[in-house]
């Protein structure tokens, strides 16, 4: 049951096969890899009624036309790609359909939350990641905007003239974050600057995962009143569970911590958009890029209602 969905309930799968909001090739075959592993089927087997046309076709910006602006890397092509998918998820949600939006590298949330908060003004969103991914333009030390869609989202550092659609819409009191361990010094400083609620594995550690999921939800959503965006890095589960990500950091949610997040999202009736990000199938063997694959299509489950009994 989700209160803000028409029935019959409909998945919209954003498959996006991009890769250029960071440097290793293979991110892009993630969602390939989840539809073929038999997701859509999954999900009908859920009760939810399911579109998926094809995956995303991004337009292509030739990288001799994209040299860096500033440290940012592969700036027109991530621009362009994330415009696009903000305006699918964005289209969906305002349908009354969920969109869940298969990455692909994390950049793309800078299109999927836009897409959310054009529809639902109100939405609050919980980032589930090893990393803040709150870089600015000053203070990346990658230049892997991958690294940097929140601090977009929220309008902080200077403003980027390529990246002028991206509008500050979300506030920094409606975003929170569950399992981050990998956090740049500068990040550190950002999420201070601005107030930003984070639970760390240390919570995860202290707390428990039930716990920290109820204290992440009565601070973004004290009255349970405001749509949900979650946006699932895999790299936040350990790496001996999802081991197929780019930027894996050791001391992770465990498999059922992970499950749980997305079980007890779906339970508050509230979930607007899922995003699950970050699985890149050629990153390691054939047994661990199948559990990382599998275990992609699993998180997508649990945040679309499936119950273990
Ligand atoms: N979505 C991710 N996996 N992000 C990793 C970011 C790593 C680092 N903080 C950077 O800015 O490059
Ligand atoms: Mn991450
Ligand atoms: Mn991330």
């Amino acid at each position: 049951m989700s209160r803000f969905l028409s029935s019959p309930m409909t998945a919209a799968i954003v498959g996006c096969p991009f890769s250029g909001g960071q440097p290793r090739v293979g991110v892009d075959q993630g969602p390939i890899h989840m539809v073929e592993a038999g997701l859509i089927d999954q999900l009908k087997e859920l009760g939810w009624a399911v579109k998926f046309d094809g995956h995303h076709q991004f337009e292509e910006v030739n990288v001799q036309m994209d040299p860096p602006i500033g440290k940012l890397k592969n700036p027109r092509l991530v621009s362009k790609v994330t415009e696009a998918v903000a305006q699918a998820v964005g289209g969906h949600a305002k349908k009354g359909e969920l969109p869940v939006t298969l990455g692909g590298d994390h950049s793309l949330a800078m299109g999927t939350i836009s897409g959310t908060l054009d529809a639902h003004p109100d939405a609050c969103v919980i980032w589930i990641d090893a990393h803040a991914d709150i870089n600015t333009a000053e203070s990346t030390g990658s230049g892997n905007i991958h690294g940097m869609p929140v601090s977009f989202l929220l309008g902080l550092g200077s403003p980027v003239p390529e990246f002028a659609w991206v509008k500050p819409v979300l506030k920094p009191e409606r975003i929170v974050y569950i399992g981050l361990r990998d956090v740049d010094a500068g990040e550190k400083r950002i999420l201070k600057e601005n107030n930003i609620k984070a639970f760390s594995m240390h919570e995860v550690d202290k707390y428990g995962i039930g716990k920290v999921v109820e204290m992440a939800l009565d601070y973004v959503n004290p009255r349970r009143a405001f749509p949900i965006h979650l946006s699932f890095d895999v790299d936040a589960l350990d790496p001996s569970v999802a081991p197929s990500t780019g930027t894996p950091v050791r001391g992770g949610l465990t498999f059922r911590e992970g499950h749980y997040i997305c079980e007890a999202i779906w339970e508050t009736g509230l979930l607007v958009a899922l995003d699950i990000m970050e699985v890149n199938p050629s990153l390691a063997d054939a047994a661990s890029v199948k559990q990382t694959v599998t275990i992609g299509c699993s998180l997508v489950r649990a945040a679309l209602g499936e119950t273990l009994l």
